[in-house]
């Protein structure tokens, strides 16, 4: 099988390319050319719509996993056009050419289609609302491409952290080493879920042949806080002895930490789907972040 990973550059798709290798030639675009050690890849640019067809008959994937997306969600509020762009229009053409040659797509969407204001972990079937640019921008790329008519997996995760890229853990161990103490919102409820999570179970999903069409939720397993995980990333910090002061971390609400963009207050997924479909059993998100703590020292 050959796979081609639009976005190798980013969290998901860094760790992708090395899920995926087991199960055949794994062809890498970014922007630049370059993947972050360096090696020559192939140059693309979601956003460029007419430049998608030339790439598919240029590298002939049996299966594209989209990694590629604007993840900026409070600069999406002013960037509305580059988001959709990226999100929607890049992902709808994609989908349409994918279609048009008989290549699978898989894509990965995000907790925040949904508007938070649930009271039990969302389903796959469950009505979206987002309550940002980025989440619409978000959805309107499932939705495009579930109805491109190509051969489809839209993987929604959900709070994506790794040793790689940018993203909440380094932001907190790096602004944790500056200061003593962090003021992180207490109200705003989620799981965090490691980058390599989500590629190992991409990868497990593709090895038993390509799913039939649709959306399943991804992610790890129980909920937390922004202010819970803050705690956990230095409590595992401290006991991996990656750090040796450890922080204050205060709980705040999202009143007195104010962002441009607005956050579901709730938006856990639930993922009996990915259980029930693919036999994949996710770790707690605690586990999942000592695997993490581990795989450093
Ligand atoms: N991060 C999160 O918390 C979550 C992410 N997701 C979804 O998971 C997927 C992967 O996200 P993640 O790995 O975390 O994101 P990252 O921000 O880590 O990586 C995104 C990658 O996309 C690339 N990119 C951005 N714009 C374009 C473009 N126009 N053309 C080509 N490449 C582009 C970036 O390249 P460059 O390096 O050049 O900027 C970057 O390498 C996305 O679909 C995202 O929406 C879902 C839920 C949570
Ligand atoms: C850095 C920091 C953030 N916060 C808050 C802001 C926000 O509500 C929350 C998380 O901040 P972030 O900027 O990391 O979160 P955010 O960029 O909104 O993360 C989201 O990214 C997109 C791509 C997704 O798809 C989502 O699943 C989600 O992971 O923590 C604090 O309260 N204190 C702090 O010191
Ligand atoms: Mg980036």
């Amino acid at each position: 099988m050959k796979m081609l990973v639009p976005g190798a550059n980013g969290q998901v798709g860094h760790a992708l390319l090395r899920s995926l290798a087991t199960l055949g030639e794994v062809a890498a675009t970014t922007r630049s050319g370059r993947l972050e050690d360096g090696t020559g890849c192939e140059k693309f640019d979601l956003a460029d719509l007419d430049a998608i067809a030339s790439l598919l008959d240029r590298t002939r994937p049996d299966v594209v996993v989209n990694a590629a997306a604007y993840t900026a969600v409070d600069r999406a509020e002013d960037d509305i056009e580059a988001a959709f762009r990226t999100n929607a229009e890049g992902p709808r053409r994609l989908a349409v050419e994918c279609a048009a040659r008989g290549i699978s797509l898989v894509h990965y969407s995000t907790d925040y289609v949904f508007d938070g204001q649930g009271s039990r972990p969302y389903r796959e079937d469950d009505a979206t609302a987002p309550i940002g640019v980025y989440g619409h921008s978000k959805l309107a790329g499932e939705q495009a491409i579930a109805d491109s008519g190509a051969r489809h997996l839209i993987l929604r995760t959900a709070w994506v952290y790794g040793l790689h890229g940018a993203n909440f853990l380094r932001t907190m161990l790096r602004v944790g080493a500056e200061r003593d103490e962090l003021r992180v919102v207490a109200d705003q409820r989620g799981t965090p879920t490691p980058a390599w999570l989500i590629a190992d179970a991409t990868a497990d999903i593709l090895r038993n042949g390509f799913p039939e069409s649709g959306i399943v939720h991804l992610v790890a397993d129980g909920e937390t806080t922004w202010h819970g995980f803050a705690e956990a990333i230095f409590d595992e910090a401290m006991s991996a002895g990656l750090i040796s002061r450890r922080p204050v971390v205060t709980a705040i609400t999202t009143a007195d930490y104010p962002t441009r963009a607005s956050r579901p207050a709730y938006s856990v997924l639930d993922t009996t789907r990915l259980q029930q479909q693919f036999g994949i059993e996710p770790p707690s998100w605690r586990q999942a972040l000592q695997t993490l703590a581990a795989a450093r020292t």
